[in-house]
């Protein structure tokens, strides 16, 4: 189980930023959303989060409808999101982030262990401590993805949907931040993300779908879509050396 999205269109006046596009992110996998610039990959988390009602289509998560769900009826039911620009608190410590999640996510989990000691475990488990007590409008980018990071994880989620968390990190920074996601799937969750950096991508996701101008391209492993010569077309000029420099 996990997320299913089916046959989902979006319409923007005349342009249709998403035709028809089915794409699924299994519990305990890294699923990768990726394609050229515009292709839909945003619309689609859009749609997915309930911030964009598509023209048609159907979202379920664990066998369960949600296409007509608000957004924060679907973070109760365990979806979590980073944003393409960052979307900490600036004026809040990189603590005090993670435990306004923490302590949200307690208030409707009583039984949950304390804010606190939740939000201590996470700093731990993400190296945040050096970071800690900074605020999160003085960190670098790249620092501020991993907070983004743990603050999605305070929620508890079931699915974890990422969009573009590598941009502004550095190599070593992108190395760990694989590592997490790898863990976090291990631990079952389904974790969807959108990527434009295909080392990141070849190396931690199970399973791809690929989006070019809104339609679906290709589905599939690593190695097939690696392989696939319309996705190798579409990406032209865009990451097609990436795809073969990790190939
Ligand atoms: N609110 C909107 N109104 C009109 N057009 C939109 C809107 N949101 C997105 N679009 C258009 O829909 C298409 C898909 O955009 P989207 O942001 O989903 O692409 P993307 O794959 O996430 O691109 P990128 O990799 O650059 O983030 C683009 O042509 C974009 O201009």
């Amino acid at each position: 189980m996990g997320l299913e999205v089916t046959d989902v269109t979006v319409k923007f006046g005349g342009h249709t930023a998403l035709d028809n596009v089915s794409l699924r992110a299994l519990n305990g996998q890294i699923t990768g959303l990726i394609g050229p610039n515009g292709a839909g990959k945003t619309t689609m988390f859009n749609v997915i989060t309930g911030l964009q009602a598509p023209h048609r289509g159907k979202v379920m998560l664990d066998g369960r409808d949600i296409s007509k769900l608000p957004p924060y009826r679907r973070a109760r039911r365990g979806m979590a999101r980073t944003f393409q620009r960052l979307e900490l608190f600036g004026s809040l410590t990189v603590r005090e982030n993670i435990h306004v999640a923490a302590a949200q996510y307690r208030r409707r989990h009583p039984s949950a262990e304390r804010a606190g000691a939740a939000t201590g475990q996470l700093v731990e488990r993400l190296n945040l401590g050096h970071i800690a007590e900074v605020r999160a409008d003085q960190l670098p980018t790249g620092q501020g993805r991993m907070v983004e990071l743990a603050r999605a994880l305070a929620c508890r989620p079931r699915i974890l949907l990422l969009d573009e968390p590598a941009s502004g990190q550095d190599e070593a920074e992108t190395v760990e931040f694989s590592r997490v996601l790898r863990e976090v799937a291990t631990e079952g969750v389904a974790v969807l993300l959108v990527e434009h950096d295909m080392d990141l991508v070849m190396s931690v996701c199970d399973e791809l779908h690929v989006l070019d101008f809104g339609k679906k391209l290709a589905q599939g492993t690593c190695q097939e879509i690696q392989a696939d010569p319309a996705v190798r077309a579409a990406y032209l000029g865009e990451a097609d050396e990436e795809l073969v420099e990790s190939a």
